[in-house]
């Protein structure tokens, strides 16, 4: 008999098998799986099937004449066209390599220990790796996440997962990191249908990209010169994975931020020497307000329409020219064109201002910083559809500095003092997405994080050095046209007419309320007569 706190231990009763049954059984398992094995992985057995198939018909030479041929052609293939080699060749090769040999070695533990393994049914559950991808610079692991886990615990964990593989960098992106191609041609309707289904959402993944070498080590030469450049990617910077990374600056303003010595100086003259063709053609004026007398900007001088860089006053008045074109491009353009298109006879309007904190901080005369904000507060809220841009560099982000630090659409973030900082200049969430830019190490001079287009997600990338021996020899190539200057004039030609308006049919004049109403406001508030 049982009494109330006896302890009840109930068994599922256990089977009792034969020894040769439970011996067959593992057999068919075993085989099973590796028929399954052999299935998922087609190209590893055929080579294998190949490989011996030749050894038995001719030896060792068999083996060995089909292995240094295909490394000759793996070899001239690279040598002629390396992106394609990686693309198809040495990525996938190397990618199934690290995959089995780096990850797949150290991933439950470094799941385990970077606190993404969960545990259901008294069992551990981990991430799973679908896929390695390499190129030059980085692997892309394709993980699928446990059920009811989201991105966000990845990103978090973003240092611990690249140090857990042995590398500084690691990004975690919640999409393909890579854009699908352009297709064209005959295939260009199946292959576009394949890339659909490709680069379809699957919110069950995450994209962990490992920089396996970091291609933002090397001081970046500086970009050739584009005669007709293009202002919706205007190449400024390297990126992690050896690409160029572009600024699309049409219709944007564009905030710099980065302490002193971080190398703003690299992104504000990698964007002039990217513009320097549309300058000397007509395209592009560059306005250039440089509060630290001309320092940072004099040696470029006749590459700039206008240029102030020592009264306070002057920088003012330039900033109210500015305003100025922007409301007569505003009256002329309204009703025929929601975006201005650059054109010789109204060029884009690029307005550069070194440590922008020195006029809206810094600055001790008070009506004059008031008048500077004004200009800037209406440049910065209607410029850009009328081609009349701002690009603002500042060491200090927060809003006290600048104000109008929501305002600027494109930002880009180099090294920085404060963790805090990074949200500041990127917007929440960035830090945390993988923009580490308060960690900086004293060599990444010219390196900061961009969101790329599409993503949220930051992406690393180094600026292309300018040195001054560029600046000069830019300055002399590329000067502005000489009446660059006088874009001013413009603004007293003749605006649009009005339009003519058709009259409309007049229609029948009545009271403005149902007949019901009419008298209503008349009663009484006791609903008697009308008065
Ligand atoms: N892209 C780059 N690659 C390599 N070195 C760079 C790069 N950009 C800047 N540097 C170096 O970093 C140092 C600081 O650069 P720079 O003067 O442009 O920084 P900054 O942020 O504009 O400084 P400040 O706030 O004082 O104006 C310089 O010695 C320069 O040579």
């Amino acid at each position: 008999m049982t009494t109330a706190g006896d302890l009840m231990v109930i068994r599922p009763r256990r089977l009792e098998l034969p020894v040769w049954l439970v011996a067959v059984g593992l057999i068919v398992r075993w085989l099973w799986r590796g028929l399954w094995w052999c299935l998922r992985h087609p190209v590893t057995v055929g080579l294998v099937v190949v490989g011996v198939v030749l050894y038995r018909q001719f030896g060792r030479v068999g083996l060995i004449v089909p292995v240094a041929v295909a490394s000759a052609v793996s070899a001239v293939w690279r040598w002629k066209h390396e992106a394609s080699w990686w693309a198809w060749c040495g990525g996938p090769v190397l990618g199934r390599f690290r995959q089995v040999f780096v990850y797949r070695r150290a991933w439950r533990e470094a799941m385990t220990l970077c606190g993404l393994a969960r545990t259901y049914d008294h069992r551990p559950v981990l991430p799973q790796l679908l896929r390695v991808r390499s190129d030059q610079a980085l692997d892309v692991l394709t993980i699928r996440m446990v059920r009811g886990q989201t991105p966000e615990e990845f990103q978090r964990v973003t240092a611990n997962l690249a140090y857990a593989f042995g590398r500084r960098h690691a990004r975690i992106y919640t999409e393909r990191p890579d854009q699908p191609p352009v297709r064209s041609g005959y295939w260009a309707l199946v292959l576009g249908a394949v890339d659909r289904l490709r680069y379809r959402d699957r919110p069950s993944l995450v994209y962990l990209v490992i920089v396996r070498t970091d291609a933002l080590r090397t001081v970046v030469e500086p970009f050739d010169v584009p005669t007709n450049p293009d202002f919706t990617a205007l190449p400024l910077a390297r990126r992690e994975d050896l690409r160029h990374w572009c600024l699309h600056l049409l219709a944007t303003h564009v905030l710099i931020g980065g302490a002193t010595r971080s190398g703003k100086g690299s992104v504000l003259w990698s964007l002039v020497r990217a513009l320097a063709g549309g300058i000397t053609s007509g395209l592009v004026r560059l306005w250039v307000i440089d509060p630290k007398g001309g320092m940072e900007f004099a040696m470029g001088r006749p590459l700039f329409a206008r240029f102030a860089c020592k009264s306070f006053e002057a920088m003012a008045d330039l900033l109210d020219e500015a305003v100025a074109v922007m409301r007569e491009r505003q009256t002329r353009l309204a009703g025929a064109v929601r975006v201005h298109t650059p054109t010789e006879a109204d060029p884009l309007v690029v307005v550069v201002i070194d440590e922008m904190a020195a006029l809206t901080a810094y600055l001790q005369d008070v009506e004059l910083r008031k008048r500077i904000a004004s200009s800037l507060g209406l440049l910065l809220s209607q410029g850009a559809g009328v081609g009349v841009l701002v690009v603002a560099a500042l060491q200090d982000p927060r809003k006290e500095v600048l104000p109008f630090r929501d305002l600027f659409p494109t930002r880009i973030a180099l090294g920085l003092t404060e963790a805090a900082q990074v949200d500041l200049v990127l917007g929440d969430g960035a830090r945390n997405r993988g923009a580490l830019a308060d960690q900086m190490p004293r060599w990444a001079k010219g390196v900061g994080y961009v969101i790329l287009d599409g993503t949220p997600e930051p992406a690393r990338v180094r600026f292309s050095y300018i040195s001054d021996e560029h600046i000069r020899e830019l300055a002399a190539e590329y000067p502005a046209p000489s009446d660059a200057a006088d874009i001013l004039a413009q603004v007293g030609r003749e605006t649009a007419d009005e339009p003519a308006r058709p009259s409309l049919p007049r229609q029948r004049r009545g009271p403005l309320l149902p007949d019901s109403l009419l008298n209503f406001l008349d009663r009484d508030a006791d609903g008697g007569e009308p008065r």
